[in-house]
């Protein structure tokens, strides 16, 4: 089980819950910024030369979780951004939005992380909106249930019909590892998978609390790849325009990444 650097450790939490989306990746001290938003609270508008140029924002990163209805993708969130297990859950209709402020190597950072509905009828108006923009992506599937497993292929097709590019990192949760005498799915086979699909895999559960710094670590090891890439990213800017000054370079073998 992976665990987390101290430098990666959560400082905030809070819940939104959405009928529409947010769709852009920063957040000043005037409030949270997007496009294509009808949201009130959500008003202005900055590409990415812009927020650099304040030291006061804070960068969020876009991480949506799919896979099957029950598969346990709510307790999942839940887990990570209100560290516990939620008594009663009714199936996601549309997205539920929740994030959670982290510090990664001294820069604060907000985990925005959407739970999509797994069921047709609660998605289908959503779906464009759920990969919009998408900075990384978490596969559900439970592992007491073999068709949660094997549809993971068809969630996987439609990630890639909406052009997430191949760099936007991706990972392969089991979950509900605590109802060990009902497990269907062998970690070995979903190793396989994970393999094939050049994803990390964790096992977990969102029920058991001994599983809870399993679970931050789902997204703690997203946010710190993310983190390093878009240090890249920031280089690249600098070559291109020279506004941007970075004092070091970061690249993924440098951060401390927990996973
Ligand atoms: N035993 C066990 N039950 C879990 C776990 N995670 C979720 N559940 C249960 O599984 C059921 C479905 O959980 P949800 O989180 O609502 O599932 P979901 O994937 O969000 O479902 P949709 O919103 O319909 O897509 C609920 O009854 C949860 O209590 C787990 O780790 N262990
Ligand atoms: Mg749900």
């Amino acid at each position: 089980m992976p665990h987390l650097p101290p430098s990666a450790r959560p400082v905030h939490n809070c819940v939104h819950h959405l009928s529409v989306m947010a769709n852009e990746s920063f957040e000043n001290e005037g409030g949270t910024g997007s496009r294509n938003s009808r949201n009130t609270n959500f008003t202005s508008s900055v590409d990415l030369s812009t927020s650099l140029d304040s030291s006061v924002q804070t960068r969020i990163f876009k991480i949506i979780v799919i896979g099957d209805s029950n598969v346990g993708k709510t307790c999942l969130t839940f887990r990570f951004t209100g560290g516990s297990f939620p008594e009663k859950t009714e199936a996601t209709i549309g997205v539920d939005f929740r994030e959670k402020a982290v510090e990664i190597e001294g820069e604060k950072i907000k985990v925005q992380v959407w739970d999509t509905a797994g069921q047709e009828r609660f998605r289908k108006s959503m779906v464009e909106h759920y990969y919009r923009n998408v900075h990384a992506v978490v596969f559900v599937y439970d592992v007491t249930k073999m068709a949660s497993f094997q549809n993971l292929k068809t969630w996987i097709q439609e990630c890639n019909g909406h052009r997430v590019s191949p760099t936007v990192p991706r990972v392969l949760v089991g979950n509900k590892c605590d109802l060990v005498s009902h497990i269907q799915v062998p970690s070995n086979t979903a190793l396989k998978f994970a393999d094939a699909h050049n994803m990390l895999l964790f096992e977990t559960s969102a029920k058991d609390p001994k599983e809870s710094q399993n679970v931050d670590s789902i997204f703690m090891c997203l946010a710190c790849r993310l983190k390093a890439q878009k240090s890249l990213l920031y280089r690249d800017v600098e070559r291109e325009d020279g506004r941007v000054r970075l004092s070091q370079e970061t690249d993924v073998n440098k951060s401390n990444c927990p996973c």
